[in-house]
């Protein structure tokens, strides 16, 4: 990667003209482009051109809104409400599709292969991919996850950031240049399409994602396999691991739940941040389904050779008064709880010494409150070792036992033969990466695919040997309220 120019433009300057674009950036725009087209014709080979900006920071709803309305490609949508971080894409400069079991390491090459070849405007810009990963490539998928591969990372046309105690936010120009690429027109095309992000933007009203519309939308709800069905997977599933064939396994189901209307993604995801603040919101498109969720867990951080991860794992409700969720917690620290908790963190720990040489382990799980939900969790950080990417720490931590089981194969063995249900994206990683190897993946858990009119939700939950198949049913039910009320539909 090549740095041409250090420092970050502002959108609009002093010249700004009537479309708030000052010739100052025009002019870098098109230097940046003939500076790489130069660079591909000499080396006869794809160079990618990364032009960043400093614009005014938005909500992330309302640029992910106008995204949508710039009819630029397909959109995807990530924030950490609780950080302020979030980044906002449309379209697509490169589509990294991996598959097989290889696929984490194939990804990391392929971000390296860009990174390596990349030209920069704007200091501390590495180019940024956003995607996700299917829950097990070797199940076969249903036509219900066309258009999501197994692994999948986009570096977007355009990539609105929004970071983390900041008051400016970031948007960045990719740019693939081939050796034939033509210069100006594609500079033209780009300038073009800055002149309509800043139209499109400030015609929004600054307040409209701010409140979540609590207008409750009837919605006809249903369950893919019939309840008793379902217990009967884990009826079964806890007789082998009462015969000690395994020691825990996490079964998941489906929701299918329906409306007159399409489902609002941006409605949906303003109710999912305001009722879950201290998650991942999360949206990405493909086609015309959206595959939206608000995750409690993370999966990995990786920040400059440090590597932060947590076991999440044992649910219990959340009281109506402080005295009922305190009973409720107490329900958290019963041993069976406890053991399928610290069985994910065992996991995650010996996972993490493989590629670390520091690893440190909270030394008593704490609780992750959210609304009428929590959970047991157990903070794990470690120090990787030199040349490790956030996408190699993915390849020996998923699927943890909170959403495969112990041992893993096993696990994986008993949900690809029985839980009949194609989990498609559903608990896998989903997350972003740059070519330094920084990045956050979560879990994709309290999910749903959204295909127009119809959404698709997922919830699951983990057992031993000693659960019990109707009080886990009742578990998973304290899951689906949260795409529920994301969808606008009654939950109470
Ligand atoms: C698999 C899910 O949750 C996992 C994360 C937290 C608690 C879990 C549990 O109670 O078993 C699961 O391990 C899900 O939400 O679909």
């Amino acid at each position: 990667m090549e740095t041409v120019f250090t420092d970050i433009p502002a959108m609009s300057e002093s010249e700004t003209g009537e479309d708030g674009l000052s010739q100052h950036v025009v002019e870098r725009l098109f230097f940046l482009c003939q500076e790489a087209s130069a660079r591909a014709s000499h080396l006869q080979q794809s160079v990618l051109a990364c032009f960043t900006l400093s614009v005014k920071r938005y909500d992330p709803l309302h640029v992910f809104y106008a995204f949508r309305r710039m009819e630029m490609g397909e959109r995807f949508f990530w924030e950490v409400p609780a950080t302020g971080q979030a980044l906002i894409g449309v379209g697509s400069a490169v589509t990294i599709n991996a598959q097989g079991a290889n696929r984490f390491d194939d990804a990391a090459e392929a971000v390296r292969f860009y990174q390596d070849h990349a030209l920069v405007a704007g200091d501390e810009y590495s180019p940024l991919f956003f995607g996700g990963f299917r829950f097990d490539p070797q199940r076969p998928p249903t036509e219900l996850w066309h258009g999501f591969p197994e692994g999948l990372l986009i570096l977007p046309r355009f990539l609105y950031q929004c970071h983390p105690g900041r008051e400016q936010a970031t948007l960045t120009l990719h740019m693939l240049i081939e050796p034939e690429t033509a210069i100006e027109p594609l500079s033209t095309l780009f300038i073009e399409q800055l002149r309509r992000f800043n139209a499109i933007v400030a015609s929004i009203p600054v307040h409209r994602f701010l409140q979540a519309n609590d207008e409750v939308t009837p919605l006809r709800i249903s369950n893919v396999l019939p309840p008793q069905e379902w217990m009967g997977i884990v009826a079964k599933a806890v007789e082998k691991m009462q015969r000690g064939e395994y020691q825990k396994v996490v079964l998941a189901r489906a929701v299918e739940a329906s409306r007159e209307l399409p489902f609002d993604i941006e409605a949906t995801l303003a109710r999912l941040r305001v009722n879950y603040p201290n998650t991942f919101v999360f949206a990405i498109q493909r086609g015309n389904k959206y595959f939206v969720g608000a995750t409690p867990e993370r999966l990995a951080r990786a920040h400059n050779g440090l590597i932060e991860t947590m076991a999440l794992a044992s649910s219990a409700p959340r009281g109506k008064t402080e005295a009922e969720d305190r009973m409720f917690e107490r329900e958290l620290e019963r041993p069976k709880t406890m053991h399928e908790h610290l069985i994910v963190v065992d996991m995650i720990r010996s996972a993490l010494e493989q590629i670390c040489s520091e690893v440190t382990v909270d030394k008593k799980p704490q609780l992750l409150k959210l609304k009428n939900i929590q959970h047991l969790h157990t903070h794990i950080a470690g120090r990787l070792l030199p040349g490790c990417y956030v996408l190699d720490v993915m390849k020996d931590l998923h699927p943890t036992p909170a959403v495969g089981g112990f041992p893993r194969e096993k696990a994986l063995e008993e949900i690809r033969l029985h839980e009949k249900l194609d989990r498609g994206w559903y608990a896998g990683p989903i997350g972003w990466v740059d070519g330094n190897g920084n990045g956050e993946f979560a879990v994709a858990l309290r999910s749903a695919l959204i295909d127009g009119q119809k959404a698709t939700l997922f919830v699951g939950n983990g057992m031993v040997a000693d659960s019990d198949p109707e009080s886990e049913f009742r578990e998973t039910c304290l899951k689906t309220p949260v795409m529920l009320r994301g969808l606008g539909g009654e939950c109470e």
